[in-house]
């Protein structure tokens, strides 16, 4: 069989994904599905490249590393600006399909979970939204075990032959890293006399700083749609999302500003 567009790319079996729950259907529930299922495909790329990039530092390759963050930041950039498809769904059009999606939300995409905890933002309470011993359940906690995104360029620096103390090497990889004054020291060295690691540092600011605009840009969205309604995952809704807003994955990196 000679390879084809649609066949290459599963078009067909990709098309018949989209599946609305409202009766007629409500016109604007394809909208919604269709930039989750684009949201979750990006997510897969971004733990592609991510693990890749745990792999790249472990090689000590610095150029590939920097490339490779480059991409994960220009993807994060894509995902930022489709919310503004979603903002243009008004409060009523949601409203047409909202009761059939229940109890789900997007508290249970274990991929975006995946991301966090492989950025860093380990919590095991998350693992009690998935069924014990399911695939997702184990993906996670494979995630939660394995060192961080951040543990990997530490390890990286030690081998580049700074001084990062042991017990931040061989600490416990399934809470979330304290930032380290150590560790913070060696940035600064870094920043003054490597410029490349320092522009990989950059990055790794470009990369906090987008996933912090992707959640104000969808608290804000999620604002305008629902208002002060409670969450269909049980959250008090825009209350809970604005208490996940500021918090840094990378805080040695936004520490050390004031170093300068
Ligand atoms: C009309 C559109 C949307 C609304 C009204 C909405 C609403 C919400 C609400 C209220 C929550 C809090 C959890 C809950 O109680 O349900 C939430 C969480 C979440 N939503 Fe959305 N959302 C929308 C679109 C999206 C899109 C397009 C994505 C992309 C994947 C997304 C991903 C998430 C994620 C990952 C969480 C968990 C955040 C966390 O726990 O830190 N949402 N959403
Ligand atoms: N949590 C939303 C529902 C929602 O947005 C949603 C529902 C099912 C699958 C993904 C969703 N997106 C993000 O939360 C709400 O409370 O209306």
């Amino acid at each position: 069989m000679t390879v084809t567009y649609s066949s290459y790319l599963k078009v067909d079996d990709l098309l018949k994904c989209q599946q609305p729950l409202s009766e007629g259907p409500e016109h604007d529930e394809l909208l919604f599905i269709v930039i989750h299922q684009s949201y979750e495909l990006w997510f897969k790329q971004l733990l592609h490249e991510l693990d890749f990039l745990v792999r790249l530092f472990n090689a000590g390759e610095r150029n590939r590393a920097l490339h490779t963050l480059k991409r994960v930041d220009a993807i994060y950039r894509t995902l930022i600006q489709q919310v503004d498809i979603l903002e243009t769904l008004t409060p009523l059009e949601f409203m047409s399909f909202r009761d059939r999606l229940s109890t789900a939300s997007g508290f249970q995409s274990y991929q975006f979970r995946e991301l966090e905890f492989l950025y860093g933002a380990k919590d095991s309470t998350k693992l009690e939204n998935y069924e014990p011993g399911s695939d997702h359940y184990l993906r996670l906690q494979k995630r939660l075990q394995a060192p961080t995104l951040w543990d990997a360029f530490l390890r990286f620096l030690a081998h580049e032959g700074h001084e990062i103390p042991a017990a931040v090497l061989e600490r416990d990889f399934s809470v979330t890293a304290e930032p380290s004054t150590a560790v913070q020291k060696v940035l600064i060295d870094v920043y003054r006399n490597d410029p490349l690691v320092s522009d990989i540092c950059e990055a790794l600011v470009d990369i906090d700083t987008s996933l912090q605009q992707w959640r104000y840009r969808h608290v804000k969205m999620v604002e305008r749609t629902i208002g002060r309604k409670m969450g269909t995952g049980g959250s008090s809704g825009v209350g809970y999302l604005q208490s996940t807003l500021f918090k840094p994955v990378f805080p040695d990196l936004w520490a050390i500003r004031s170093e300068f």
